[in-house]
This record gives C-alpha cells, structure tokens and sequence, in this order.
C-alpha cells in the first residue's frame, strides 16, 4: 500500500476540504494500493486562487528566465535522481511495464531538460518599423494563470508536457491529474517543491473531471486551458472555455493507420506492426490500430502477425517476461469488450483475440487478449472509433492513391505511418497524410524537439518542440515614437 495521496495548494500538502477520499485501484489484480484526497469545486477554486496571486502579485514572472530554466533543470535531476521509485509508482498505478515506465522517466526528466534549457533563450525581436524615428520590438510574455488536465494512459508523461513549458516560461499553473492514476503526479510535485519552485506558482488538485476539471475550465481567473484526453471531454472544455475566451490547447484521441506496401521490409514492418499497438495494451493516442496492407501481401502478412501475437506474454508489469500488462479498469475493458463485439456484428473476422485470457492468473485483473480484426471496411464502428484498446483493424488496398484515401477517411488526424522502400512514394504519402506526425519506416516515435498534435478532431495547438512553448506565452508588439509630436486632424 502506497501512502495517502494529497493535494498540493499554495504550497501547502493538504486534504480535501470536503475530506472525501478516492481508492486508487492496482489494474493488474484490483488491490487498493492507496487513497487519494478527492477534491471538488472547493479545491480547485482554492488552487485558482493561489495560481492567480502568485501570478499577478509574485515574484515567478519576472524571474530572471535562466533561473526559471535552472529550477526546471533541478525538476530534470531529480527525475533522473528517482526514476526507479516514479516507474514503480507509474507500473502500479497503470498496470504498464515497469520497463516501459522507466522509459517513460527518461523520456519526462528529457522533457524538463529540454525546456530548461529553451527558458532563456527568447531574446524577443526588433522589427523593421516602417515608421522614420521609432522602435518596433516584439516580446514573448507568460499567459498568466494555466489550468492543465491530464488523462490516465501516460500519467506523468503527458503532464511533462504541460509542467516544463508552463514553468519555464513564468506561468502559474493548477493540474488536474486523472482521478484514477495520481500517484507519479504527488511525487514530482514533492520534486517541484525541492527544487524550490515558489509556493502557489504550481498547484496539483485530485479530483473528477465533472467538478475540478469543469471548474478548471469554466472558471474566468485561469487564462489557458491545456487538456489530454478523449474528444468527447475535449469537446466539453472547449465550450466551457468560451467563457472568458482561454486560450486553449487541445491533445486528443486518434484512429492511426499504419499503411503497409508490399515493398517494404516485412520481418520489420511486421514486428513494428506488433509494437505500434500492443505497447500499454494499445492504451496509446498515437496507436497504429488502422493496418492498411497492400493486398499482394496481406494473406502472408496476417498470417506470420497472427502467429507472432499468439505468443504476446501477458501478465504483471513488475514481472520481468511480461510483454503486455492488463486495461487501467472495469470500466475501459467494458468499453474494449464492446468495441470488439460491435465489430463482430459488422462482420469482422477475429483472426486472434476478441476475448478475455483464460490464464487463471490472469483473472482478477483488467486484461484482454491482444486482438487482430480482418476483412474489416473504412465505414465500420470499429475502424473508425478510436477503441483504445490491444486491437487492430485490418483493412486492404491496391494502388498508392486509395492507401492515402483510406488513411485519411477518418475523422482524427493524430498521427500515421507508412512502411516502403520506395522514398518517392514515402514522400508522396507523407505529404498527403492528414496528420500532426507521419513517421516513414517508423511508429510511435516521439521525442522533445519535435512538435506532437493532431489534426482534424485529434486536436487545437501543439505540444513539445518549439510551438510547445510558444503555446505558454503571449506575444506583444511594443512601439515606440522616438519624435512625437501632434498630428493636427482635429485642429
Ligand atoms: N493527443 C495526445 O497526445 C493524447 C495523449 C494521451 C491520451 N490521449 C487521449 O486521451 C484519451 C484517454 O484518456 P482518458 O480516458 O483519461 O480521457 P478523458 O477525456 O475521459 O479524461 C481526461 C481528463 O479529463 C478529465 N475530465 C473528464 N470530464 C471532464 C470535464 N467535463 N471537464 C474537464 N475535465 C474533465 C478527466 O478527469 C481526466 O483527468 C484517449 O482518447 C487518448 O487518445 C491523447
Ligand atoms: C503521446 N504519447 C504517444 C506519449 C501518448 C499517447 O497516448
């Protein structure tokens, strides 16, 4: 059992106000492994608050910006100083390997590298002013006050996202963690009071969606929303960010094709096929779960994928073997299940999967069989709901033009590969492809000096690279007359 998880307000570790608790569940066998103060409205507001003194009347905004960057590095070192403490809390709370969380920790402490190191380096700009006797300068000012949400699937690595950049550049923040997944974000909020971030400047409220979440993003002293999660939420906040006009930055869902030619490498294409999915039992925005295999070698291809996923090892994410852990929770292998089912109806072939493990072992947790769908069409539910989910939609194409039709006959664009060894047609289809990220002999690559968004409904605004903090500053043109004198219209 992990210790009681709190809230961190104004610097202060603190309960609920209401006092109600929330029991975080261990996805792998549904132990409770800890409570978690569960905040409301109150809290939040609370935290607002604390954000919004510590931005309009502290020190953090004017911070000389190589402090903010070296504070931020501090957040890096500890990372890295605790990185088998935080990927255990990660695995426990996620169920993912704990191989895959450590990757995970390097990739955050990168994170919080790379934005330590871009704080100090926007000098602003002169501009040429077409006006004789004046300056024209422009700056890069903090937003103000962030509210910051989170979903369950990459707990601290999506927060990373939104804490480093924000930070960096002067901003005061409040992050809502998923209600279901906290305990990595208690503990890099310790970190953040060790590496002497300021109190109010950053604020962590646990807690629903439905009160702290809407709270977060209704309420008129937060300038900029920035939300990871589903659409239909994403959808919800940005309404309720018209409020007071936030700015708002929105990282959703995707329905990722993963386009096969017949002259691609296939032992690679296929073991990558295997990786774009199973990775966190699919549990993955950018998750290749749309395969489109050129019809010459779909037969062959299903075949040695079928064969190879028949020997995924499922299991805890603590055990060394296991390759796959279980879905975060009833509620989500409920939702899979469905999913699955609703494919059937439609006529799908389960070439393997389609059901929950018989494994004794295997019963009390949250698991379902990794899952290949063939003989599936563009128009079914399940090729173009996201699923989220250890399936895989096949579909078959035979010219280059109706691969790039198929991709793009969706309503995400998140992100997409394409497998050749053709570079022409790789360059063709890339630029065709209607998405934030098109990897080419490649999948689920990301990395902290390239932007990551999505296209069509997958999103609004960039995370990560250069544009991922631009997104926490204001951009202001300042004039200057060196001559001033009257104009004399009005006499
Ligand atoms: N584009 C990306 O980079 C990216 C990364 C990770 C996950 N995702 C997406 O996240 C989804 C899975 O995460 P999830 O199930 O946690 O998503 P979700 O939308 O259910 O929840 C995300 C967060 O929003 C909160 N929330 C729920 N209702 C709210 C409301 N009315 N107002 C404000 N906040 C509210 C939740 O409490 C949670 O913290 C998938 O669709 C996945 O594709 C996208
Ligand atoms: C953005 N990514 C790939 C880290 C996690 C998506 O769920």
């Amino acid at each position: 059992m992990v210790r009681h998880q709190q809230m961190y307000i104004n610097g202060e570790w603190v309960d609920a106000q209401s006092k109600e608790t929330r029991e975080i569940i261990n996805p792998y066998n549904k132990e409770v492994i800890a409570t978690a103060a569960e905040g409301n409205e109150k809290d939040a507001q609370a935290a607002i608050e604390a954000a919004r003194k510590a931005f309009d009347e502290g020190e953090w905004p004017n911070t000389p910006a190589t402090e903010r960057g070296a504070i931020v590095r501090k957040v890096a070192e500890f990372i890295e100083r605790d990185r088998e403490e935080l990927a255990q809390l990660e695995s426990l709370d996620t169920g993912k390997t704990v191989e895959e969380s450590r990757g995970d920790m390097d990739d955050i402490a990168g994170v919080f590298r790379y934005y330590a190191e871009l704080a100090d380096k926007d000098g602003g700009e002169i501009i040429s002013s077409p006006i004789p006797n004046s300056i024209s300068k422009v700056v890069h000012e903090p937003v103000g006050v962030c509210g910051q949400i989170t979903p369950w699937n990459y707990p601290l690595l999506q927060a990373s996202w939104k804490l480093a950049p924000a930070l960096a550049t002067g901003n005061t923040l409040i992050i809502k963690s998923s209600e279901i997944t906290p305990l990595t974000h208690v503990k890099v909020f310790e970190l953040i009071e060790e590496a002497g971030v300021p109190a109010g400047v950053a604020n962590l409220v646990l807690g629903a969606g439905n009160t702290v979440g809407a709270e977060l993003s209704e309420n008129t002293d937060v300038d900029l929303i920035s939300f990871t999660g589903g659409i239909v939420t994403g959808k919800k906040i940005m309404q309720a960010a018209s409020v007071n006009v936030k700015k708002l930055a929105l990282e959703l869902g995707g329905k990722n094709p993963n386009v096969v030619f017949a002259d691609a490498d296939f032992e690679t294409a296929v073991d990558q096929a295997m990786n774009a999915v199973f990775f966190h039992a699919g549990q993955i925005c950018s998750a290749g779960t749309r395969l489109i295999i050129e019809e010459s070698i779909h037969d062959k291809f299903i075949d040695e994928l079928v064969s190879r996923v028949k020997n995924i090892k499922l299991g805890s994410g603590f055990d060394e073997s296991t390759q796959m852990g279980p879905l975060i929770s009833q509620e989500h292998l409920d939702k899979v299940m469905n999913y699955v089912e609703a494919g059937k109806k439609e006529g799908v072939t389960v070439a393997v999967g389609g059901k929950r493990p018989e494994d004794p072992e295997l019963q009390n947790g949250f698991f379902y069989e990794p899952t290949i769908l063939t003989n599936c069409t563009t128009d079914m539910t399940v090729v173009q709901d996201e699923g989220f989910g250890p399936v895989i939609t096949v579909e078959k194409f035979s010219t280059e033009e109706e691969a790039v039709q198929l991709a793009n006959d969706s309503i995400y664009g998140l992100a997409g590969g394409v497998w050749t060894n053709d570079i022409a047609k790789a360059e063709r289809c890339s630029a065709k492809m209607r998405m934030g990220t098109v990897w080419i002999n490649e999948f689920n690559l990301y990395f902290p000096h390239a932007p990551w968004g999505g296209f069509k409904q997958s999103g609004i605004g960039r995370e990560l690279g250069r544009l991922g903090i631009e997104e926490y500053t204001e951009t202001k043109h300042i004039f200057q007359n060196l001559s001033p004198e009257p104009v004399g219209w009005f006499g």
